[in-house]
């Protein structure tokens, strides 16, 4: 698909860290990965992750997972305390360059395009790879500005009405426009907890991207912020992929199409999450979403 994260890299996909060898057929990725039961894989992923290991320092995060993000689908990641969710999460668009001793290998693609590879630009690679975290974390800055200053960066708008249409597209996008349009000039951070994910989220939504990474979005939010933000992932499925971890097995029931569920940096199991809920293949998945351990 010719999208333009081409404009990352060359378009071939080759090994990352200190694997040379160019990257492995599809079916052999499959079979090394076959301690993971259910459907790691799709038919047309928009992000590939094959035979990933991540490493801080000597100790091993996460274990040879291979697993796709599907387009128009809400990924859940669930597994218990330490287990590596957000570890994975942040391979997905090189957050975690910014810890010196995290060492990553194996291949992580997005729409066939190695995002490891050494000519990636760490900056539009995290405009098509969005993030939003667990604490709402709006510049300090007005609401507007927290909005703009992406499409500022990226060059994205030619002059300002362009701009003001990206800020309220991007706004209504996240259901937070009706509650601001009159205060565009006040500080982001003079919002709710609850709006201010919101506008985190509008702000990922501003640069395009292609695949929103949402690390316990809610975690913060009281019940009734918590339902919304929730709402609204719903919705952005329609036009994104997000991939979310989270503490919250409901949440992941109720926001999700599929889950994946992580052990001891092993990825054990990932599958329609209607199944893993209700009849998982694996025991530990079992042990884990029946509350046994975790
Ligand atoms: N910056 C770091 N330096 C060293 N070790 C780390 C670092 N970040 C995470 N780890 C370790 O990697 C392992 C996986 O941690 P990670 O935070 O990815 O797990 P998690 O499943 O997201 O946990 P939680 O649900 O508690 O947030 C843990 O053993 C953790 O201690």
């Amino acid at each position: 698909m010719e999208t333009a994260t081409s404009a990352l890299t060359p378009s071939f996909p080759v090994m990352i860290g200190n694997q040379a060898e160019s990257v492995m057929e599809d079916s052999d990725a499959k079979e090394t990965a076959r301690n993971t039961v259910g459907t790691p894989f799709v038919d047309a992923p928009r992000m590939t992750c094959r035979n990933v290991d991540v490493f801080y320092d000597e100790k091993q995060a996460i274990r040879n997972v291979s697993i796709d993000v599907d387009q128009n689908e809400v990924l859940a990641m669930i597994g218990p305390s330490g287990c590596g969710k957000s570890t994975f999460l942040r391979c997905l668009n090189r957050m975690n360059d910014t810890v010196s001793s995290c060492r990553v290998t194996g291949s992580i693609l997005l729409d066939g395009t190695d995002i490891y590879h050494p000519s990636v630009d760490v900056v539009p690679l995290r405009a098509k790879v969005g993030m939003v975290f667990q604490k709402p974390n709006p510049f300090p800055k007005s609401i507007y500005d927290n909005i703009a200053y992406g499409p500022r960066i990226h060059g994205l708008t030619q002059n300002r009405s362009e701009l003001d249409e990206i800020v309220e597209t991007s706004l209504k996008k996240a259901g937070l426009w009706k509650e601001v349009r009159d205060r565009l000039n006040d500080p982001g951070t003079s919002l709710s907890g609850g709006q201010q994910q919101r506008l985190c989220i509008a702000r990922a939504i501003a640069i395009s991207p292609e695949v929103i990474l949402m690390d316990e979005p809610c975690s913060a939010l009281d019940p009734i912020a918590t339902a919304i933000v929730e709402e609204l992932i719903a919705e952005l499925r329609t036009q994104f992929s997000i991939v979310v971890v989270t503490h919250a097995m409901q949440q992941a029931a109720r926001i999700s199409q599929r889950t994946a569920y992580f052990h001891l940096g092993n990825l054990i199991e990932v599958g329609a999450t209607e199944k893993i809920f209700t009849n998982p293949l694996h025991q530990l998945t079992e042990d884990y979403i029946t509350g046994r351990f975790g």
